[in-house]
């Protein structure tokens, strides 16, 4: 059986599609979302949990592994796979876009990017040879091209020229790829919220052909009116055979609207964070645990979840851990955020391969509009 990178299109609802993503450390149905494992590890989960919430793949982050505990530190214990105990396939971003979030001290320039570490300002380089490099030492299932995303909002002649250098780059990120069975490397389409400039970003990277396309410099402060719209003019023109991924994105709310857009792939720490931080996402919405009208709440979180905080434990339980800040609470929200995001794609999924996508997004939205049970 072949274990070529491919992605196979089962089903599609309108621009929406079902498919199964085939890679060297095994499959994922798409559409798919990915938790956050920045630093080699889904923050305040064992991989067991984030296993049992459902995910396919994880995300990882050649900037922060390079910084610690290095690229070659984890590829002479093994690759990245058995140091954090994941053996599905996993996806790590290129580094160009945490140097510029993180404000590392940093100077770009047309090669790449020199920074200082943001945690003991040690002096880095950053380019499309070296960020491949890094992520072939962590033996990375989806290699990302090195980009540059840039702040939005930001005039057209910037994007456009950001946006070509990153062009660039992409090119160089694929001669430094060594291809094998398996793997894969995504190119990102730039371009701001210009349709020209997206159209010119997507005609460069399928010239130099890639095994799959992210959508990048989103998700950035521009609101889902914006993003939407930038979808809209994107994924049309990028290839139908091969699985598209927005970067950094998002609410369920924007998951079901991108992925009624046309997008297989998503990754955003909004279910993470928000797990450290008391906020716990319903298919009712979201509320806030810390809140005082749970303190005697003795319903689970959601009736419809299988995770350990909602099978085993109470809303008024999990108050009391963030009010006395014990290390639980982030830990079951954590699991129960992931299991809803996982459920949440597996609903839709499930919707496009019925043909009735449309009718399970209004029950969605109206769900998440009649608010907490
Ligand atoms: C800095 C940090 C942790 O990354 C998250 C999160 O904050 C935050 C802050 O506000 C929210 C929206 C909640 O997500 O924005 C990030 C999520 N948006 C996003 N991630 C991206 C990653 C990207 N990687 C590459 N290589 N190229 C891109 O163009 C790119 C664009 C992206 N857009
Ligand atoms: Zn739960």
């Amino acid at each position: 059986m072949s274990s070529t990178f491919r992605w196979i299109c089962e089903s599609t609802d309108g621009l929406a599609r079902a498919g199964t993503l085939h890679t060297a450390h095994g499959p994922v149905q798409t559409p798919t979302f990915m938790p956050v494992g920045t630093a080699g590890t889904v923050k305040a989960m064992t991989m067991d949990a984030v296993r049992s919430t459902g995910a396919g793949i994880v995300l990882g982050n050649t900037y922060h592994l390079m910084l610690r505990p290095g690229a070659e530190r984890v590829k002479q214990l093994g690759g990245l796979h058995k140091f954090m105990d994941w053996s599905g396939p996993i996806l790590t971003d290129s580094g160009g876009f945490q140097v510029m979030s993180l404000g590392a001290l940093r100077k770009l320039d047309q090669d790449g990017v020199t920074f200082q570490s943001h945690i003991d300002g040690s002096k880095h380089r950053l380019d499309p040879q070296r960020s491949t490099d890094i992520q072939h030492a962590l033996d990375a299932t989806i290699t990302m091209c090195f980009d540059e995303c840039p702040a939005l909002p930001a005039a057209p002649e910037a994007i456009a020229a950001s946006m070509r250098m990153s062009m660039r780059w992409a090119a160089r990120s694929r001669e430094a790829f060594i291809q094998r069975e398996g793997y894969g490397q995504f190119g990102i389409v730039q371009g701001g919220t210009e349709p020209e400039l997206r159209a010119e970003s997507v005609k460069a990277l399928t010239d130099i052909g890639f095994e799959g396309y992210a959508i990048g410099g989103l998700a950035v402060g521009e609101g889902q009116e914006l993003m939407f719209s930038t979808l809209d003019v994107t994924t049309p023109l990028m290839p139908n055979d091969k699985p598209r991924y927005l970067m950094g994105v998002g609410t369920p709310d924007d998951l079901l609207g991108s992925v009624m857009r046309g997008v297989d792939m998503f990754d955003c720490v909004m279910p993470t964070r928000a797990g450290r931080t008391a906020r716990a996402y319903t298919e009712r919405g979201h509320i806030n645990l810390r809140n005082a009208r749970f303190a005697l709440d003795a319903r689970p979180l959601s009736p419809h979840c299988d995770c350990l905080a909602c099978t085993r434990h109470s809303r008024a339980y999990l108050h009391h851990l963030f009010r006395a800040d014990e290390i639980l609470g982030p830990m079951l929200l954590t699991w129960h955020n992931l299991a809803y995001y996982q459920r949440l794609m597996r609903g839709i999924r499930a919707a496009i391969v019925d043909g009735t996508l449309s009718a399970h997004a209004e029950h969605l939205r109206a769900e998440w509009q009649a608010g907490d049970w």
